[in-house]
């Protein structure tokens, strides 16, 4: 059974003050001896105080973007040697509420996949289709593009140590969260077809996002395809992320 990973994502939200209360809070409630991998992933003004909080706790921290460059003069962007400055290890890479946002392609996201493992971070791919592509029935078709632009560019051994978060579009900030059997259906989908390289299947973790709350977490997270989850608004209260985080023990 693999080690479960949950990810909470801070999004555009906090205050110096809320995060104090809420990494204090954390700290707290979370034991050192949880058999889950628990991360929170702040704004980057932010993490040089999740870093004085969290040092010594059992919670890692980590980013919601990087830039795709070195260094340079890439104006307004933060590089993969900067989020290590500040003890990151987990970056999420292509999060749905970005790529839209920001039209990034997949190509950019791969380069930015690539980063974060040359850097020796952890990247947490998001994937995912829309409402009208899962009406359509073109789910696995879109995920697998997504996967595929980064297969190509740098082979399929490159999701070795690495976390992919299934988060369909449509479920993220709903309360719409996918069934446990939409999540195992396409958690299983996307590891069979990263299964042919031994190192990767034993490693990849694939999490899901979109709606995750302590209501459905343990139905979400006991689906055998389902390795933990990625949490956006459910992150932001620390009784709520500390019963998701739970929930993910094995
Ligand atoms: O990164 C987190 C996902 O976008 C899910 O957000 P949510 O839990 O607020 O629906």
């Amino acid at each position: 059974m693999r080690r479960k990973i949950v990810v909470g994502n801070w999004k555009m939200n906090g205050s110096l003050a809320s995060n104090e209360r809420l990494l204090k809070a954390l700290v707290e409630k979370i034991p050192q001896a949880i058999s889950v991998d628990i991360v929170v992933c702040a704004p980057y003004p932010y993490l040089f105080q999740t870093q004085s909080y969290l040092k010594h706790s059992p919670i890692f921290w980590g980013a919601q973007n990087v830039a795709k460059f070195e260094s340079g003069a890439f104006t307004g962007e933060v590089s993969v040697s900067m989020l290590k400055e500040f003890g990151a290890s987990y970056v999420i890479i292509g999060h749905s509420e970005r790529s839209t946002a920001y039209c990034e392609s997949d190509e950019n996201i791969a380069t930015k996949f690539m980063m974060v493992k040359k850097a020796g971070m952890t990247p947490i791919l998001c994937v995912g289709e829309t409402l009208i592509e899962r009406e359509a029935g073109i789910m696995e078709k879109v995920v697998s593009k997504q996967l595929d632009t980064i297969i190509e560019m740098y082979g399929e051994e490159i999701f070795d140590e690495t976390v992919i978060a299934y988060e369909p579009i449509w479920a993220i900030g709903s309360d719409l969260a996918a069934s446990p059997e939409q999540a195992q259906a396409m958690h299983q989908f996307i590891r069979e077809k990263l299964s042919s390289n031994t190192k990767v299947i034993k490693s990849l973790k694939i999490i899901y996002g979109g709606s995750v709350n302590p209501q459905n977490a343990l139905q979400l997270f006991s689906m055998p395809d389902v390795d933990g989850g990625l949490v956006g608004r459910a992150s932001l209260n620390a009784s709520d992320f500390e019963s998701i985080c739970h929930s993910a023990e094995i």
